[in-house]
């Protein structure tokens, strides 16, 4: 050996000054005491130190995502590998449905000479012509002879296959694993080359094509593994009709994914026979940038991705195919894979895996699509009213219209999702968000100022309970707030009213309404009957109080009427909505009532729902009337 990578370790320690260095500029923390701390940094080495690597040349932070790249899932190799207990066959013939019916076209079956299982899994594929005609497997083998030729021995009829062999050419694997110079290194996957090509004469009838990577190209000089990429190329000999793919993988995420970037630009511009190769990618995860890396060196000139469903994969997983697709999709891009039914993906995943999601996982965790702040949920709120609107004013379909929300940056119905937990109760959360469950669940539409009111009653319930307010938490407290003494069942909106757990309560509850007008003075004249219960401590029986008064409308009718109990009530403002349409419809009517004299007077929301709009704005004014007597 000339050099070892351990003969950096002096470099390290002197390079990595870290706070302390005075060759660097002294930091300023405005502000922030923060001060040196003890983590062990100087053993550690910079990439650039162990990888020097410079790319003025570079063109891609001036490209765009433009089209989809050609796929591969190594769900059933390489993240396979990398679980307690790597699929049985069912499993992976699950697994392997689904990826098929995702539209995936070439897939990594597994690695035939490492396992039984593995070997007998592809030989079903093949045996029982389970592999659609628009879709090739590939299969892994290290450059190792015995291993190769098992490889082959496992695509026995198989119609086409991708064959693709490895050998590590890092700096730390030459020393450490094969103990071997750069020549032999290089040796090592020219061998291989040579014997694929070797047996592939006898592979009677089947469409072999090659992929070759160097693994842990994030260790290796990007001078060196262009070698030996460049050596296998000229052994395979591909052709722009027959290409072979040369496979980047960043076996070890190591650098920033703009370094990554810069070593597939260079090989993309210097690769030999670049019109004869597909450049691909097998970005893993360990500094957790795989995502952006991908998509760099998607802009540096890599025509295909390598990874798994929702990141699997060998320690922090490849990278997420589902995360890159959808990313795509919501750059106006087709993925070309059908995401739509991402829950039922994630099930078998999990099932297959026995490995669960996070709940942050992007576009699928539990908790993605979900807002529990206050801001956000006034913004969601907000912009999907405007997004219903701007649709219906453009005649336009609303499931195919832009898709502008703030905080949502995909449409969680375009991944098999629904609206219901978007917004999610809690101490953090404002009044937009329980407006929005009361319109969404029970097609409330609350007033602002009543938002306010209410959300006051939802706040110290979240403070008092220190949990989240789910939906059905927010309608009892609701009910209970503004319609205590309705009937339940009585209307459609409150078919669900009766709640063992709501105590009625409310003085007044109004049993009829029989509304006339006066023809000669335009007023309107309302005969009303009133239940009066007493005030809440007396022990007064249920009285029907038959009450009439006269108004320039019903309200104003209604108000006057009541006076007669001494109770002084003007309306300060009212608004109304059908809660359904049809001959059932129902209608929902919210007032804002003063009530009372100086300097007693309260200014107080009440809420009446009613299959007559006229009898549920005079039901909302006994509901305000009772709430001050609450
Ligand atoms: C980054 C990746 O994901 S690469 C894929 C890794 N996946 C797997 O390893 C899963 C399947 N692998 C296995 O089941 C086993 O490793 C087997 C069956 C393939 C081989 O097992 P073993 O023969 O015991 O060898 P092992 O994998 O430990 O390799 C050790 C030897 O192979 C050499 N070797 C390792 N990888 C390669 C390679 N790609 N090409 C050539 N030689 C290699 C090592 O230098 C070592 O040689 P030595 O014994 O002379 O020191
Ligand atoms: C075999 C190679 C592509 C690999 O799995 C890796 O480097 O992670």
């Amino acid at each position: 050996m000339t050099n070892s990578v351990f003969d950096l370790a002096p470099l390290a320690a002197a390079s990595n000054g870290g706070n302390n260095d005075p060759r660097l500029p002294r930091q300023r923390y405005v502000g922030c005491p923060q001060a040196p701390s003890k983590m062990p940094y100087t053993k550690y080495i910079a990439y650039d130190k162990q990888v020097p690597f410079e790319y003025p040349e570079r063109t891609w932070p001036d490209k765009k995502l433009q089209r989809a790249p050609r796929w591969c899932s190594v769900d059933l190799r390489d993240g396979n590998q990398s679980l307690v207990n790597p699929m049985d066959s069912e499993r992976k013939l699950r697994f392997w449905n689904l990826l098929v019916s995702m539209g995936y076209k070439e897939i990594e079956v597994g690695f035939p000479s490492a396992s039984e299982t593995d070997y007998d899994f592809i030989r079903m594929l093949i045996e029982r012509e389970l592999i659609p005609d628009d879709v090739t497997i590939a299969v892994l083998t290290q450059a190792r002879e015995h291993l190769i030729h098992k490889t082959y021995e496992a695509l026995r009829g198989c119609k086409r296959a991708i064959v693709h062999f490895y050998n590590s050419t890092s700096v730390l694997q030459r020393e450490v694993v094969f103990r071997k110079e750069k020549e032999g290194i290089k040796q090592l996957a020219v061998d291989a080359a040579k014997l694929c090509k070797e047996l592939e004469e006898d592979a009677h009838g089947i469409d072999i094509s090659y992929e070759y990577s160097p693994e842990s190209f994030t260790g290796t000089e990007p001078e060196f593994a262009l070698e030996v990429c460049d050596a296998v190329v000229d052994i395979i000999k591909p052709t722009p009709e027959h290409p072979m793919i040369i496979n980047i993988p960043a076996t070890v995420e190591m650098t920033t994914p703009n370094v990554f970037a810069d070593q597939i630009e260079f090989l993309d511009r210097n690769l030999k026979n670049r019109d004869s190769i597909v450049l691909s990618l097998h970005p893993h995860n360990d500094e957790g940038m795989a995502i952006a890396a991908t998509e760099l060196a998607l802009l540096a000139g890599a025509d295909r991705v390598e990874g798994c469903l929702f990141g699997n994969g060998e320690r922090t997983g490849n990278v997420d195919l589902c995360t890159v697709g959808l990313n795509l999709l919501v750059q106006g891009i087709d993925p070309q894979i059908d995401f739509s039914r991402l829950h039922e993906v994630r099930k078998v995943v999990e099932y297959c895996n026995q490995v669960q999601l996070s709940e942050r996982h992007p576009y699928i965790g539990n908790f993605v699509f979900t807002a529990f702040s206050g801001s956000h949920q006034d913004a969601i709120k907000k912009g999907i009213e405007a997004r219903e609107l701007a649709a219906a004013s453009q005649n336009a379909d609303l499931d195919s219209f832009l898709w502008q929300v703030p905080y949502l940056p995909i449409d969680p119905k375009d991944v098999g999702g629904t609206y219901e937990a978007v917004i999610r109760v809690n101490s953090q959360s404002g009044k937009g968000g329980m407006a929005y469950l009361l319109k969404v669940n029970h097609h409330l539409d609350l007033p602002k100022r009543l938002q306010v009111e209410f959300d006051k009653v939802v706040q110290r319930y979240a403070d008092e309970t220190k949990r989240e307010v789910k939906d059905e938490d927010i309608w009892r407290l609701f009910k209970d707030e503004y319609l205590p003494v309705e009937e339940s069942g009585k209307h459609p909106a409150l078919a669900d009213s009766h709640d063992a757990t709501l105590e009625k309560w409310g003085r007044y509850r109004l049993m009829a309404a029989n509304i006339m007008s006066d023809e000669s003075s335009n007023d309107t004249i309302i005969k009303v009957k009133i239940q009066d219960n007493g005030m809440p401590d007396d022990n007064q029986e249920p009285r029907v109080r038959e009450l009439s008064g006269v108004g320039n409308g019903p309200i104003a009718a209604f108000v006057n009427a009541i006076s007669i109990l001494g109770l002084n009530v003007s309306v300060l403002d009212y608004a109304e909505h059908a809660l359904s349409s049809g001959g059932d419809a129902v209608a929902a009517s919210y007032v804002e009532c003063q009530i009372g004299d100086e300097p007693e007077e309260q200014i107080i929301w009440g809420v009446g729902i009613d299959s007559s709009i006229t009898t549920s704005s005079l039901k909302a004014i006994l509901s305000a009337v009772n709430r001050t007597q609450r």
